[in-house]
This record gives structure tokens, sequence and C-alpha cells, in this order.
């Protein structure tokens, strides 16, 4: 078959023509209506019958189709009044055989609501557009610096001091400490203090991310490299932290297939996408943090030693809250006045009773835990002064945990006696033991302590035995 043979039947243009919603109209050389389809009928509220054979100017009101018959130009998105309503039209010029022919005309919008709606979609999805590009900007920017790193206490301090001093440094760094202690933060300060802070700042959860999808997720992949994979390829992160810096946050629990991947483009400086053949250039500096004992893990074989000492050139240990308990306070007030900021609020106090009751907590989710606390006792708070009463069940049975350390302490208190009389005590139970299992013969006891028949009988004499 050729392509003629495909042609569309004649007949179906005027049918085509009639069923789609848009209006339209086709005038021949003369300016009269040779055809005017059904939406276009509704709209002017007439029939063919009534239209077809007439001047278009007499059947459409204010119309220039006759014009584009006279200038030969096309008009698009004019607007035209009909019917006490703008209504916006597209008016085409007919050339066959390098003659003009006739025009056909189509409304885009019928009236000005239809436009408006119109418009108000489309700036609703650019709003949508900006909303995510801004996101997606923001999300590569850091956002914390060393001033949002309360702490005076000493092992905070050294650490802030030592993450400030090798911030501009190239070196890979490894931020090590419990969850919640503010690793993220430190990445994020140490970004901004170096000369890569105007570059993106890309974090990696590699503890979130599927096994199958980190490589692609950390290099990126190329058109086709798998079924489902988006037309143009995809970014890495590496690629997207060009310049900048990448943290690697949760690294103890990066599979280690992946291990060895991280490690040649520590080395190589390049990254190859999934798929790719060519290897890529990026120049990132590296991050990482986890709360695992990564010596341990390289004993155990579940963490590349290679790439532990890659990564650990600079090695900062965060330490947990209950490590500083001095802080505890500052960094709660601190807290308070950015829940203040986000809440509307003001003045917002700690009662004495509740920083006890801080001090007293071990703060096993450390300061993201303290976070929640205050969080949610500003959410059930009426005054200003946050009480007892605010803090979560398991934090108020802290209290009788205190109280309970403190009988214990006393009962322990009064059951403590000289060293020397609970050695003899012990020894006068040993003894009897003996005798009981040697039925009376104390030579077979002596033998069972494994002292001298004289040192038996001695110690026989001392405890009345
Ligand atoms: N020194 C600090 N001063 C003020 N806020 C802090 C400090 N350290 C941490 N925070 C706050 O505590 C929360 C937890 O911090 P961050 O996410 O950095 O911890 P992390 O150690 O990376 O935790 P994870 O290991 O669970 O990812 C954050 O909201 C952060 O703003």
């Amino acid at each position: 078959m050729t392509l003629k043979d495909w042609n569309i039947p004649h007949g179906w243009f005027e049918e085509i023509i009639n069923s789609i919603g848009e209006c339209v109209v086709i005038i021949d050389r003369e300016g009269m209506v040779r055809h005017l389809n059904n939406a276009y009928c509704k709209f002017l509220e007439t029939t063919k019958e009534e239209a077809v054979g007439k001047p278009v100017q007499n059947v459409i009101e204010n119309t220039r189709m006759h014009m584009v018959l006279k200038t030969g130009q096309a008009e698009l998105s004019a607007i035209q009044s009909i019917k006490g309503n703008e209504m916006v039209a597209n008016r085409y010029p007919i050339y066959l055989d390098g003659e003009i022919a006739g025009a056909v005309g189509t409304v885009k919008f019928r009236n000005r609501q239809e436009w408006v709606e119109y418009a108000r979609k489309i700036q609703s999805l650019l709003e949508e557009l900006n909303y995510y590009k801004t996101t997606l900007e923001g999300a590569l920017e850091s956002k914390y610096s060393f001033e949002d790193l309360i702490g005076q206490s000493k092992p905070f301090l050294e650490a802030k001091q030592l993450a400030e001093r090798v911030a501009g440094s190239q070196s890979s760094v490894l931020l090590l400490g419990e969850s919640g202690t503010g690793k993220e933060l430190f990445a994020h300060a140490m970004h901004q203090r170096s000369s890569r802070g105007p570059f993106p700042f890309v974090r990696v959860n590699c503890a979130s991310i599927p096994e199958h999808l980190l490589e692609s997720e950390l290099f990126g992949y190329e058109e086709g490299a798998f079924t489902g994979a988006k037309r143009g390829g995809k970014k890495g992160k590496f690629q997207l932290a060009h310049r900048g810096t990448i943290f690697l946050d949760e690294i103890g629990d990066m599979p280690l297939a992946m291990q060895n991947k991280l490690l040649r483009v520590l080395q190589e400086k390049e990254i190859e996408r999934v798929g790719g053949q060519a290897p890529i250039p990026i120049d990132v500096r590296v991050i990482a943090a986890t709360h695992r004992n990564l010596e341990k893990m390289v004993q155990e074989g579940t963490f590349r030693q290679d790439l532990y000492y890659r990564l650990n050139v600079i090695k900062i240990d965060i330490p947990p809250l209950r490590e500083r308990k001095d802080d505890i306070v500052r960094i709660a007030q601190f807290l308070l006045k950015k829940l203040e900021r986000n809440f509307n609020r003001h003045g917002i106090q700690l009662s004495e009773e509740v920083v006890k009751r801080l001090q007293y907590h071990n703060w096993p989710g450390n300061i993201r835990e303290l976070e929640n606390v205050l969080e949610r006792a500003v959410n059930v708070l009426d005054q200003a002064e946050i009480h007892v009463t605010h803090l979560p069940l398991y934090l108020r049975d802290d209290e009788k945990q205190m109280m309970h350390s403190n009988e214990s302490k006393e009962e322990a208190t009064s059951t403590l006696q000289p060293l020397k009389e609970t050695i003899m005590a012990a020894e006068k139970e040993a003894i009897m033991q003996a005798l009981k299992a040697a039925e009376g013969n104390k030579l077979a006891a002596a033998r069972l302590l494994d002292i001298s028949k004289t040192s038996f009988y001695d110690k026989c004499k001392l405890y009345n035995v």
C-alpha cells in the first residue's frame, strides 16, 4: 500500500470538524460561509442552514475573517467582542496552488471566564513548578552554620573546634555519633564554611535507599539503561554535588558491593553512570557519617578496610547528649526560641522541676528526642511555663526512677559494712559448706577449700565452728 492509500476518506472531514468541541468556521474566496461546525452553531445560537451561503460578517459579529482573505496573513489569539464577551480567535488563510482560496477560523476561548479559568490553571501549574524548583534548589543548599551548633561543654567544643579547623580542607571527613547528636548539622556547617559553600550540598541516606537503586541514585544512569529508566537518563547525587559536598549519611549501612564502587570513585575522582560508556570527572568533597562502630565492622569483614581509611582522614566524634548534660538547658532554650517562632508564641520558660527532669533523663535519642519533647510540650501548653505535666509520660516516670534510685541508695547504705567483716562472713560460710560436703571430716574439708590442715583448724577456732 502507498501513502495515498492511507488518505482519510473525503467524507470524513466534515464529520471530524463537526465532532470536535472547538468552534470552526470555513469561508471561501468571496467571504461566504461554507461551513460552520456544530460547536460554532451552538455558540452563535444559529443553524448551518441559516449560516451557510451568507457573508461571514452577517453571521459572526465583529469578525475579521474577510480581512484575512485580503491580507493573506494569519491572526492568532485575536480578541474579538462577541455577544458582549471577549472571545479569543485564531484565523488562518487557506492557500490552494499558491492562490488564496478561503480562510478557516477557530475559537480558542468563547468568553472571558474560559480564558480566566485557563490562565488560573496555568498560573497554578507555574506556581507548582516554581515550588518544586525552589525546594529542589533549597534541597541542594546547606541550611546550617556553626552558629547553629549550640553547646559549651568540653567534649562538644572539642568536636566543634576540630570541625571548624578542618572545614576548609579538601580531605574526607568521618562524623561519628549516636543518632540525633547533630552529625548532619556538622556536615552542613562544614560545607558552608568551606570554599565549596556556594555550590551544592547533597545528602544521601545510604540506609534508606533500596540496595538495587543505590548505584543509580549515587552515579545516575543513561537513557535505556534498564526498563523503567527515564528518557534522557538521570543525574546521580555525585554529579548533582559537583564542586560541592556530598554527605553520605549512615555510611555503615552501605552494602559491600557499593562500598567497592564508592572506593573507586573516591580514588579515581570520576563516576560511571549505569549503562554509560565514558567516565565523568567529578570534583566533590565527601563527608560521611554513621552511628555504627566502623572499626568493629572492619574486623568483622562487613566494612571495607581500605574505604574506612579513605573516609577516616579526619574523624570527628560527636558526644551524646547524656555526656554533655551541662548543655541540655542551653540547647533546650535555643530550641524553644525556634519553636516560639514556628508557633507564634513568646516568653516560654522551663520550670525548675522540668529542668531537673531534663537533666536526669538519659536521652537515647539525643537532641532530636529533646526537640520532640519540647515541641510536644509547646503544643499542650496554655501558659508560658512548661511544667512536668507537659512532659511525655516516660519522662514523668523518670520521677519514680529518681525516687527509686534514692531509695535503693539508702537501702544499699544500710546494708554496707567494713570490707574485713564481709570477707570474714564469707569465709565462715565457706568453711561450713565444706564441712557439710565432707560430712564433718576436717581434713577432707580443708582439701576441698585448698588450704592447709593447720590453717583450716585456726579458722574453725576463729569462727567458733
Ligand atoms: N548542637 C546542636 N544545637 C542545636 N540543635 C542541634 C544540635 N545538634 C543537633 N541539633 C538538632 O537536632 C536534630 C538532629 O540533628 P541531626 O539530624 O544533625 O542528627 P544526626 O546525628 O545526623 O541524626 P541521624 O544519625 O539520626 O541522622 C536536628 O533537628 C538538629 O537541628
